[in-house]
């Protein structure tokens, strides 16, 4: 692990790794790789059987279970105890299994968004080096890598060299902000741990800004990442988790308190003793969503697996579906998510508006020096099309200095030697804040701009060049010297946008999702671009302006620096919406933090790959219409489950209790309610398969605890009314009171009628079609309650057949029922 070793001078540390500043050659590197092992980080723990399961039994239902069935073991009702022992066993089965299955489907398209590594290595021992790609698991301590913006570092390095080099390290310390980080090469100690140093990168990190060259310390299972691995802070839960959880609390509550009620009221009205307490466990069993966790990571693995598939999305954070199903604004960049960001020069203008090459060589030279002396590994879409158009430049002057782009600044410039002892500095940039530091009259300004502005119009990418020529110095160029520029014109880019991404916002919008651009780039190119992919006449503001974090501010919010990005998606989350944000730069890595949901994709640099929920494996955006579709249906499902299952064991509850205080016996025996228990959980595991109806998908998922409360009391309560309604019924057509003395006929009549209602609600509660696996999972539950009882293991269960005219009866209740159940149902939903 990096320890004190490293604060050593540079020099002592290449020589304690055996190591120069060129890296080492392919021989050695191939041998430390296997002395040494693959720079791949431990898996995650959570991939081992023991933990899933062990995780599993972290759920408030599960620990609820295991209590109710301590319980029924110190009074020895040892069936009981028994069979909620194998309801937990199976619960936390299924449901590591399930996230078993997603894992695997998404591990082999995990492989395929990896990052690599840009490193320094030499054929032979007297070749100059080479800079090349290889994948981040072939690194070996010793290895000279560089670093640009937007890279991972991809092992724990120390610095050798930096250029305005600021890193995230969010992962390994939880601070969000980015911390600047500088090749000291004598380092004294300071007060903080290694994370403090600043000549010390780790894995886990990524490059918010500037570039480096870095010799490799530790690799694999011996960085920092590693031995931190599981204490870094979770991401919060997603407000669809959050509904689940409250939900669920207020039911954890109802259960504790349901035994000590039974017995209680039991005790007083009925002067029975400690022999209620099976019941009353079995009712509170009775009330438990026991499926729940099952049915939530089964829906969510499903999902995510299918997604994987047939739509080459990796969900990274499994709960992030939830929340794509309950986006209803996403933001997007535009340059490299709805554009290419592959930039061909277009035009080379002097200040005039006429042709002049000149401007272009310039703006070739200053990309051409910045790339060199930044070191970055790769340069960005606009300085490799400058390149591209200007051939080889820039070699003919001598580079002195540097200071690359910066989103924040949107310029970049390079210092070169010109004649005479003198300077030349050469700052490109956007046209206002190159404009900005040029010496013009404010009339002359404000043409350049509208020249610029009107290049813009036409859709292109601008660049304005200038130059300065200063008296040779020693000291380093840094932002401060970007002033006093004399104008040299622009240069404009034309950059095709991303095929289907019109018909992706098309998508989206159907989807009843606000679409919101956020970009670092002038209005009027976003503003054509808006245009045409579609989007119609878009109203256009700038970051800086008021509203732009309103809901209904300007669809186009351009010129936005990394903060203001993530600064608009606070102010959107923060008014109650639920923010998808999509972007593939460094620039968008604030914004990807700050939303509920970050998207990311493929091409996206590795830091915006890293931090994204969702991964785009295809360049093909009309794939978040089908992430979002996903999300909706997992998180319908879940709810519908819940729906059903809540209302119809609240009013089996209600119905039990006041029934046991009604009749001189219990109306079900604890062996019975467990049983049916079991059927109604085998029948909701369709839930997790369900196809909800178009209604659920149409709309942004929401689950409001208090609405939803209030529907399963309702419902709970028409279901206890049918309940006590069929025996009152019952009691009085068929063989009057007496009827009450047959403790088997009631508590088969009891067992038929609660497993055909549950029936009955699978089917009314839900919304879409009956077919599916709902309704043949309805139909099976139906078919047990029926046929169960006569059986020889409704006998075991001290059940009995029932007389025909039950049946008949029993119809007309049922009927009675699903009409009520309707007339509700739709009086709820047009509330
Ligand atoms: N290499 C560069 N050198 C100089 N100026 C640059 C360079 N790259 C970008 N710029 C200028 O800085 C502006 C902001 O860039 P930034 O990367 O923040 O956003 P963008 O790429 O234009 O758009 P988006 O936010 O949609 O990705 C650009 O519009 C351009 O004018
Ligand atoms: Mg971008």
């Amino acid at each position: 692990m990096v320890s004190e070793g490293e604060a050593a001078t540079s020099l002592q540390v290449l020589r304690r790794l055996d190591t120069g500043p060129r890296g080492l050659t392919e021989a050695e590197a191939a041998a430390r790789l296997a002395g040494l092992g693959e720079n791949t980080p431990p898996r995650p723990h959570t991939d081992s059987w023991p933990l899933r399961c062990a995780r599993a039994l972290r759920d408030p239902f599960t620990a609820v279970l295991l209590t109710l069935g301590l319980v029924s073991a110190l009074v020895a009702s040892w069936g009981t105890a028994v069979v909620i022992l194998a309801l937990v066993a199976v619960s936390c089965g299924l449901r590591a299994a399930g996230e078993h299955r997603a894992d695997r489907s998404l591990a082999a398209l995990r492989a395929l968004v990896a990052g690599t590594a840009t490193v320094l290595r030499r054929s032979g021992v007297d070749t100059e080096p080479r800079a090349r790609e290889i994948p981040v698991a072939e690194l070996v301590p010793g290895d000279v890598v560089r670093l640009g913006p937007g890279d991972l570092v991809p092992a724990d390095v120390r610095l050798l060299r930096a250029r305005g080099l600021t890193v995230h390290q969010a992962v390994l310390t939880g601070e969000s902000a980015p911390v600047a980080k500088a090749a000291v090469d004598v380092p004294d100690r300071s007060e903080g741990g290694p994370f403090d140093e600043p000549y010390l990168c780790f894995q886990g990190s990524g490059v918010a800004s500037g570039s480096a060259t870095a010799v490799v310390v530790e690799t694999g299972e011996r960085t920092r990442f590693a031995a931190a691995q599981g204490g870094a802070a979770p991401r919060e839960a997603s407000a669809f988790d959050r509904s689940v959880h409250g939900i669920s609390w207020v039911l954890v509550r109802f259960m504790l308190l349901t035994p000590p009620l039974v017995l209680m009221a039991n005790a007083a009205l009925r002067g029975r003793g400690l022999e209620t307490l099976p019941f009353a466990v079995a009712v509170a069993v009775g009330l438990t969503p026991e499926m729940l966790p099952v049915i939530v990571t089964t829906c969510l693995a499903r999902g995510a697996a299918l997604l994987a598939r047939a739509h080459r999305v990796v969900v990274r954070r499994l709960p992030a579906l939830h929340d794509l199903g309950a986006v209803d604004v996403l933001c997007l960049d535009k340059t490299g998510t709805l554009t290419q960001d592959r930039p061909v020069v277009e035009r080379a203008l002097g200040p005039d508006g006429d042709d002049d090459p000149e401007v272009l060589r310039w703006a070739a030279v200053g990309a051409w020096w910045t790339l060199q002396l930044a070191e970055l590994p790769a340069p960005d879409a606009l300085d490799e099309a400058l390149l591209t158009a200007a051939g080889p430049v820039g070699e003919e002057y001598d580079g002195i200095g540097a200071v690359p782009f910066a989103p924040e600044r949107r310029t970049a410039t390079a210092v070169v030697a010109g004649s005479l002892g003198t300077h030349v500095l050469v700052t490109k940039g956007a046209a206002e804040d190159v404009l900005d530091r040029c010496d013009l009259d404010p009339a002359e300004r404000e043409r350049l701009l509208a020249l610029a502005a009107r290049e813009a119009d036409a859709g292109l990418r601008v660049l304005a060049v200038a130059t300065a020529r200063v008296p040779a110095r020693t000291r380093p160029c840094t932002v401060a010297d970007e002033h006093g520029l004399a104008f040299r014109g622009l240069v404009t880019f034309r950059d095709a946008l991303a095929p289907g991404a019109a018909e992706a916002l098309r998508g989206l919008a159907g989807l009843g999702i606000t679409i919101r651009i956020l970009t670092g780039d002038h209005p009027a190119t976003a503003a054509r671009a808006c245009r045409d992919l579609g989007l119609g006449a878009v109203e256009t503001g700038v970051a800086a302006s008021e509203g732009a974090a309103r809901v209904d501010g300007p669809v186009v919010v351009a010129r936005c620096t990394p903060e203001d990005k993530a600064r608009i998606v606070a102010g959107l989350r923060a008014a109650g919406h639920t923010v998808g944000f999509l972007g593939d730069g460094v620039n968008d890595i604030p914004a990807l933090r700050a939303a509920d949901v970050g998207i990311a994709p493929r091409t996206a640099v590795d830091l915006a790959r890293e931090t994204a929920d969702v991964v785009l494996a295809e360049k093909d955006l009309g794939a978040i219409g089908h992430a979002v579709t996903a999300g909706r249906r997992s998180s319908a499902n879940i709810a519908s489950y819940l729906r059903v299952t809540l209302s119809s064991n609240l009013g089996n509850v209600i119905a039990m209790l006041s029934a046991g205080l009604l009749l001189p016996f219990l109306p079900m025996l604890p062996v019975q309610v467990l049983a049916q228990n079991l059927c109604f959980d085998a029948a909701q595991l369709a839930f997790a398969y369900d196809r909800p109806g178009p209604a659920a998908l149409r709309r942004p998922t929401v689950l409001r605890p208090r609405a939803f409360l209030r529907f399963i009391t309702g419902f709970g309560v028409l279901n206890a009314i049918a309940d006590l309604a069929t025996f009152g019924v019952l009691a009085l057509a068929l063989r009057g009171p007496d009827a009450l003395d047959d403790q088997a006929v009631f508590h088969s009549a009891w067992f038929t009628e609660n497993l055909l209602t549950q029936a009955l609600v699978m089917l009314l509660l839900r919304g879409g079609s009956r077919r599916g696996p709902v309704g043949r999972a309805a139909a099976a539950l139906a078919a047990v309650g029926l046929l169960l009882p006569p059986g020889p293991l409704g006998a075991a269960l001290g059940m009995t057949g029932l007389p025909p005219a039950y049946h008949a009866l029993l119809a007309a209740v049922l009927g009675l029922y699903a009409l009520a159940l309707r007339a509700v149902r739709a009086r709820h939903d047009r509330r």
